[in-house]
C-alpha cells in the first residue's frame, strides 16, 4: 500500500465519510490516488473557503471527521478562515495539503505558491489546528497519522497534514489507531461527586447543552441524564439545534436580552447552572440581562471541569457523562415536563411585504405540512430568524460568526447525510460563496435556498446606520439561478413567498433559490430584540 492509501484508510477508520477539495500541481499526485483508490468519495468545489466550510459541515452533521484537501500555498492559505472557524467552534476537520517534494525543497529556488519560507504554511496552520504533521518519512508516517487523527477526535479540533508531492507512492504500512488515553478514575469519581452535590442543593438547577455534546456524539446520553436528574435543558445560541430528536426536557435557546424572557429568567436566575460542552463566548453569554457569575457555574468543556475556583484536568466530556449516568438512576419523582414553545405559524399569504419573521412562519408552516428539513445557516439576520423556526438540526457559525458558511455547509450537509437541506443566507454572504450552488448539478444536490435580500449588510447598519457603505444595491440573484443549474424566483409579497416554497418543496433534482426581497431596515423579531438589548446594556 502507498502512503496516501494508508492515510485514506486511516481517515475512513477514524470516521471520515467523504473528502471535499480543490487540487493544484502540488496536490495532483495525491488527488490521483484519492480518485483511483475510491476509498473515500471526492467532491470538488469552486473556491477553497467553500471546501473548508463544506468539510466542517460534514463533521458537524454526521460526527466523525470532515476532510478538506487542497494544494500548497494559494489553496491552503485561501482556506485559513474556514479552518479558523472550525477551530473556534470545535469541529474536527482534517486539512490535507500537497507540498513541495523533498528534492525541490533543496533546489535553492523560490517555489511558486511559496509565501515566506517553505514552512510558513505549516507555521500558520499551527495557530488554527491542534496537531500537525509533514509526511516526509514513510517509516514514521503510520504513527504520525495515528497521533494526528487521534488528536483531532480527542480535542474535536482541526489538524493539518502536509504531503510532499514526491512521497505519495512511497510504500507505507497501515495505520494502527492509537489506544485511548487513560484517565484518573478517582479524579473522575470525585468530580462527579462534587457536581451531583452542587446540583442536589440547588433550588433551580438548569443544564445548558453546548456544541461539544454534538461533537462527541452525546446527545442521547445527555437527554437521558437530564431526565434522570430532573433538569430543564436549554441550549446556547451556538448550541441551537442540539437534542432536537431526543426526548429531553428542552425549554429553548438562551440568548440573554435577545431571547425568550422565560428562558432568560430560567438561566440567569439559576443557582445551579451546569454548562455541559459549552463554549464560554460573547455570542453565548455577553448579552445577559443580568450578568451571569460564571464562577458559580459548573463548566465541563475542553476536557476539563471547573467548579467555582478549582478545576479538574483531563476529564473528557464523554467519560464525565458516562460516569454521571452510572451514578444517577432514573427517578420518576424528578420527572420534568416542559411546555413546548409555540413557534410562529400561520403565514397570511397576502400582498403584504415580507419581514424575516414571516419567513420563519412560512418555514414552520412548510415543516408542519411536509416534515422538517435540516438547516444550514449563514450569519446575519437569517441566523436570528432561524431562532424563530421550529427546533431542527442547525449548522451555523454562531460563535466565530464568519460569512460564507451557509451555502457550502448546506452542500456538505446533503453530501454526507443525503438529507435535503434548507439553506438560509443573506445577500452579502451569498455574494461570497453562494456561487458554489453551481456544483449541485454534478452531484445531484438540490437544496432549498432562502436568500434574505435586504440589499444591505443590515447587521452592520443596525449598529452604524450613518454609513452608506452598507448599501449593497440589488443583485439579480434569482435570474442567475438558471445559469448555475437551478431554479430561481424573486418574491416580494407573503403570497408569493408561500407559493415559491410550495413549488420548491415539490421540485427535486435541482436547487431551488428563493430570493426574498426584504424592505430595508426590517429586522427579525429576534435581531430587533438583540439590538435593543445590546443598546440597553451598553447604556447601563
Ligand atoms: C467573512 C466575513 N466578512 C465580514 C464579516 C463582518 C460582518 C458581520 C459580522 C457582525 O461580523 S455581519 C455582516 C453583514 C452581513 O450581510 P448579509 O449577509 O447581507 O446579512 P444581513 O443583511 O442579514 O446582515 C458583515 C459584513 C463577517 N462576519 N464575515
Ligand atoms: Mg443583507
Amino acid at each position: 500500500m502507498n502512503l496516501v492509501e494508508s492515510l485514506l484508510h486511516a481517515l475512513k477508520d477514524h470516521g471520515a465519510h467523504e473528502i471535499f477539495g480543490i487540487p493544484g500541481d502540488f496536490a495532483l499526485p495525491y488527488f490521483r490516488i484519492i480518485e483511483e483508490s475510491q476509498i473515500l468519495p471526492l467532491y470538488t468545489l469552486s473556491h477553497e473557503p467553500g471546501v473548508g466550510f463544506a468539510a466542517d459541515a460534514t463533521a458537524r452533521m454526521r460526527g466523525g471527521l470532515g476532510v478538506a484537501a487542497v494544494t500548497y500555498g494559494a489553496g491552503a492559505f485561501n482556506m485559513v478562515n474556514a479552518v479558523a472557524a472550525a477551530y473556534a467552534e470545535k469541529s474536527p476537520v482534517v486539512v490535507i495539503s500537497g507540498g513541495p517534494g523533498k528534492g525541490e525543497a533543496s533546489s535553492g529556488l523560490l517555489l511558486h505558491h511559496q509565501a515566506k519560507t517553505l514552512d510558513s504554511q505549516l507555521q500558520i496552520f499551527k495557530e488554527i489546528t491542534c496537531d500537525q504533521v509533514k509526511l516526509d518519512d514513510a517509516a514514521r508516517a503510520p504513527a504520525d497519522i495515528a497521533r494526528v487523527l487521534a488528536s483531532c477526535l480527542r480535542n474535536s479540533e482541526p489538524v493539518y497534514i502536509e504531503i510532499p508531492r514526491d512521497m505519495v507512492r512511497e510504500e507505507c504500512a497501515p495505520v494502527v489507531r492509537e489506544a485511548p488515553r487513560a484517565i484518573d478514575r478517582d479524579a473522575l469519581a470525585a468530580c462527579v461527586d462534587e457536581i451531583l452535590g452542587r446540583l442536589d442543593v440547588a433550588k433551580t438547577p438548569v443544564l445548558m447543552a453546548g456544541v461539544e455534546v454534538r461533537r462527541f456524539g452525546l446527545e442521547e446520553k445527555v437527554a437521558d441524564l437530564s431526565r434522570r436528574l430532573g433538569l430543564p435543558v436549554v441550549t446556547s445560541f451556538m448550541g441551537r439545534g442540539l437534542l432536537t430528536d431526543c426526548d429531553a426536557p428542552l425549554v429553548g435557546t438562551y440568548m440573554g436580552v435577545a431571547g425568550l424572557p422565560d428562558v432568560t429568567q430560567l438561566v440567569e436566575g439559576s443557582d445551579g447552572l451546569f454548562l455541559l460542552g459549552e463554549i464560554i463566548s460573547d455570542t453565548n453569554f455577553a448579552v445577559s440581562e443580568t450578568r451571569i457569575d460564571l464562577r458559580k457555574t459548573i463548566q465541563a468543556h475542553n476536557g476539563q471541569v471547573t467548579l467555582g475556583y478549582h478545576m479538574y484536568a483531563n476529564i473528557p466530556l464523554a467519560e464525565l457523562v458516562d460516569e454521571m449516568l452510572a451514578r444517577v438512576k432514573a427517578s420518576a419523582d424528578k420527572a420534568f415536563s416542559v411546555a413546548p414553545h409555540q413557534y410562529p405559524r400561520g403565514l397570511v399569504a397576502d400582498a403584504e411585504t415580507i419581514a424575516p419573521t414571516d419567513i420563519a412562519k412560512a418555514v414552520n408552516d412548510l415543516f408542519a405540512e411536509h416534515g422538517k428539513l435540516p438547516i444550514a445557516s449563514d450569519i446575519g439576520d437569517c441566523l436570528f430568524t432561524a431562532m424563530e423556526i421550529e427546533q431542527t438540526a442547525l449548522l451555523a457559525p454562531g460563535y466565530y460568526a464568519t460569512m460564507g458558511f451557509g451555502v457550502p455547509a448546506g452542500l456538505g450537509l446533503q453530501a454526507t447525510s443525503g438529507q435535503r437541506p434548507l439553506i438560509l443566507v443573506g445577500d452579502g454572504a451569498f455574494q461570497m460563496t453562494g456561487w458554489e450552488l453551481g456544483n449541485c448539478k454534478r452531484y445531484g444536490w438540490d437544496p432549498i435556498v432562502l436568500l434574505f435580500n435586504n440589499a444591505s449588510w443590515e447587521m452592520l447598519r443596525t449598529f452604524q446606520p450613518e454609513s452608506g457603505f452598507n448599501d449593497l444595491g440589488h443583485w439579480g440573484f434569482a435570474e442567475m439561478a438558471a445559469g448555475l443549474g437551478g431554479d430561481g424566483v424573486r418574491v416580494s409579497t407573503r403570497a408569493e413567498l408561500k407559493a415559491a416554497l410550495d413549488k420548491a418543496i415539490a421540485t427535486r433534482g435541482r436547487f431551488q433559490l428563493i430570493e426574498v426581497t426584504i424592505p430595508r431596515g426590517v429586522l427579525s423579531t429576534t435581531l430587533a430584540r438583540f439590538v435593543a438589548g445590546v443598546k440597553r446594556i451598553s447604556m447601563k
